[in-house]
């Protein structure tokens, strides 16, 4: 049997190696590598990417760009993590819980494009309450996410960590915690509206922190206008995603999840992601969350699962999760 070869390009930056590590001792697929000392080499990438049966891009936008100019074979599928192609005709969207449909496209796609890490958290949440009409599409919504540094890609790790060269300027997004696109524009918002059903971008407000890993993604919602109790949506929530392996949404008692603290590194490492529903003692005001790793069901544990819906071996039960620091 001829085993399904993939080639990750961009195999040593930070969504890169989190998808290699966890592909490692896999005996159902071949990994093809570059010879490191040639890892930017054009020549070099072409010919593995269009050797590959599934090439996973974890490179920047434009390099994922080019890297899908240079794919000639109509054989090579593509598995984009970068924010390029998120709401581009023609390419699913790599989300196999979303709808009922979702799994079938990723499977039949020649183009999977892996979700953002915070449009992910937000998605998650409020597209079954867009499809079961509890949310206008036109619905004026704000969604604040708190991410690790990790989100910030290899320049944010590094300078977190030390590796800054000391000639260089800080980072400006490195510290103990940042707000940021105080322009209220982010890649995140086209991809949120695209897929959660909504007609006009949520207001989004996002913050990076001095931990590695591990993210929140918050949307509070006033509930009069909305003429819905916080217990109903968490029903609707329950019932989308009952039975799915990587995603839990959290008990609701009276009002509050187990939970009345969330530290966003409890699912460090793994592929999980946890939604959770709050509510005010009156029940005027609910706080959605979603609690996820940014590098796993954020990035690069998202993008193992969907390149097994795209070969089909989704149903044999590998690990999506992997040591944290990788
Ligand atoms: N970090 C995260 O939490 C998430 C990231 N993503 C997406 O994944 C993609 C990669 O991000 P991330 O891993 O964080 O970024 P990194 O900067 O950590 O990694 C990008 C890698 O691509 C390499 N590279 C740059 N130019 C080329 C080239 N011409 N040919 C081949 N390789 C090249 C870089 O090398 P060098 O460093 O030497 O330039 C680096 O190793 C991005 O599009 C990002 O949006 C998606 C979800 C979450
Ligand atoms: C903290 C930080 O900088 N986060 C990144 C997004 C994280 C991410 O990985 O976004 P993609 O999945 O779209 O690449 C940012 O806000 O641009």
């Amino acid at each position: 049997m001829t085993l399904p070869r993939i080639f990750i390009d961009g195999e040593a930056g930070t969504t890169g190696l989190q998808i290699r590590a966890r592909l490692e001792g896999r005996g159902d697929l071949r990994l093809l590598s570059i010879d490191p000392a040639r890892r930017k080499d054009p020549e070099a990438r072409r010919e593995l990417l269009n050797s590959a049966d599934v090439a996973v891009l974890c490179l920047h936008d434009d390099v994922a760009r080019e890297a899908v100019a240079m794919i000639e074979n109509p054989a090579t599928r593509v598995l984009d993590a970068s924010s390029a192609h998120r709401t581009a005709g023609g390419w699913a969207y790599g989300f196999p819980e979303l709808t009922r449909q979702s799994r079938g496209e990723i499977r039949a796609a020649r183009h999977v494009s892996n979700p953002g890490c915070y449009a992910t958290g937000a998605i998650a949440l409020l597209r079954p309450l867009t499809d079961a009409a509890l949310l206008p599409p036109d619905y004026p919504l704000s969604v604040q996410g708190f991410s690790g540094y990790s989100g910030g890609g290899r320049a944010l790790v590094d300078a977190h960590e030390g590796r800054a060269h000391p000639d260089e300027p800080g980072h400006p997004m490195a510290g103990p915690f940042k707000s940021y696109a105080l322009t209220l524009t982010h890649k995140h918002q086209p991809e949120m509206a695209a897929h959660a059903g909504l007609s006009q971008p949520p207001l989004f407000t996002p913050h990076v922190g001095g931990w590695r890993q591990g993210m929140l993604v918050q949307i509070p919602l006033h509930l009069g206008p909305l003429g819905v109790t916080a217990a109903r949506l968490h029903e609707v929530l329950a019932d989308h995603y009952a039975g799915e392996r990587f995603i839990r949404v959290m008990p609701f008692e009276r009002g509050q999840p187990a939970d009345p603290i969330l530290d966003p590194q409890a699912l460090n490492g793994t592929n999980e992601l946890e939604l959770f529903v709050y509510a005010s003692p009156g029940g005027d005001h609910a706080l959605l969350v979603s609690r996820l790793d940014n590098l796993g069901k954020g990035a690069s544990g998202a993008a193992v699962q969907n390149l097994d819906v795209m070969l089909g071996l989704e149903g044999a039960g590998h690990r999506y999760g992997v040591a944290e620091g990788v």
